[in-house]
């Protein structure tokens, strides 16, 4: 019987990558592959709002009160936070990176691996006059969004210093991903047994992870610090598993803050979130002028369970 499989159809063999106007006007970019996982990136903080497996199904959270109103940011899907993470540093919480309009990066730099993946769009960021008087820094941020043949998402950034005084900066940095999820209480994330944590309910006191897997039954915040390269968040109400591969991101953030009120979530959102971010933020990156530095996620989903059984019709897809 098929009925709950998900056999994902080759609809269109061409790739599709285009850019139409989102929410107030903005403009965003909608990735298609193949198979019929699709993702949409905002220019307005190189966003990705939006993150769909085969059958359609939308794997990230966009906070149910979240606004499209330059200069806030969104709540929800996955903010890119530089040159700060969090309050670690003066500037507003996370930085700026993710209320500025990134331009379409018409001729980045060769990557040096080969990738699978021919859905993708890079963004660039480059800071204004005005951005220099709150961070004096010159710098070119580069951000490739790819969307894989088999529906994973991958980040890539590069960062390079392009100062011309001589001066090296600083930053931290993280991919603030909100994970959908049936239910909080469902989800287990592992990979984090015997790390270190600082709490940031608890003034940032290091604590050592005892427990095999992370349950959540309160807010949590924590930076996990040098964490491996994957991690798995396990939602057994879905029977999915986000796999999240990182690499050049020690850290890895989890955050979900319970019945605190946050602005733009909805008072529910949290039961149906989980914010696990691959991140450097104990160790700040330090860049000097003409250095480089990269740090990417790829997050998938192992398909533990069937999903909606049927081939998405066309007019969802827009194909
Ligand atoms: O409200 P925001 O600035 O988007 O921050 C949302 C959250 O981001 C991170 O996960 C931090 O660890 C939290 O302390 C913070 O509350």
């Amino acid at each position: 019987m098929l009925f709950g499989v998900c056999v994902p159809t080759i609809h269109n063999v061409k790739v599709h990558a285009e850019v139409v106007k989102g929410i107030n006007g903005l403009d965003k970019f909608v990735l298609r592959e193949a198979r019929g996982s699709s993702a949409e990136i905002y220019l307005y903080g190189a966003h990705v709002t939006s993150w769909k497996n085969a059958c359609g199904e939308e794997l990230l959270l966009l906070g149910s009160k979240a606004i499209f109103e330059p200069p806030k940011p969104i709540r929800g899907g996955i903010p890119i936070c530089f040159p700060q993470f969090s309050n670690h540093g003066p500037l507003d919480s996370h930085g700026f990176a993710r209320n500025r309009v990134w331009s379409i990066d018409s001729n980045p730099p060769p990557f040096p691996t080969s990738s699978a993946s021919k859905t993708f769009v890079d963004l660039i960021l480059k800071p204004s006059e005005d951005d220099l008087k709150i961070w004096p820094n010159r710098f070119e941020f580069r951000l490739r969004i790819a969307l894989g043949p088999g529906g994973e998402l991958t980040m890539t950034s590069r960062i390079r210093n392009t100062n011309t005084d001589g001066k090296p900066f600083t930053f931290t940095f993280a991919y603030h991903t909100y994970y959908s999820v049936s239910n909080i209480s469902e989800v287990r994330v592992e990979g984090l047994k015997t790390l270190n944590y600082l709490d940031n309910l608890q003034n940032e006191t290091r604590i050592t992870e005892q427990r095999n897997a992370i349950t959540f039954q309160s807010e949590v915040d924590r930076i996990y610090l040098s964490t491996p390269t994957n991690i798995s968040v396990l939602d057994n109400g879905k029977n999915r598993t986000y796999v999240i591969h990182k690499d050049g991101l020690p850290d890895t953030v989890l955050w979900n803050p319970w019945a605190k009120a946050v602005a733009d979530l909805g008072v529910d959102d949290y039961k149906h979130m989980v914010c696990v971010e691959a991140a450097a933020v104990e160790k700040p990156i330090t860049l000097n002028p003409g250095e480089d530095w990269r740090g990417s996620q790829e997050i998938s989903t192992v398909p533990s369970s069937p999903c909606s059984g049927l081939p998405l019709p066309r007019k969802v897809l827009g194909n």
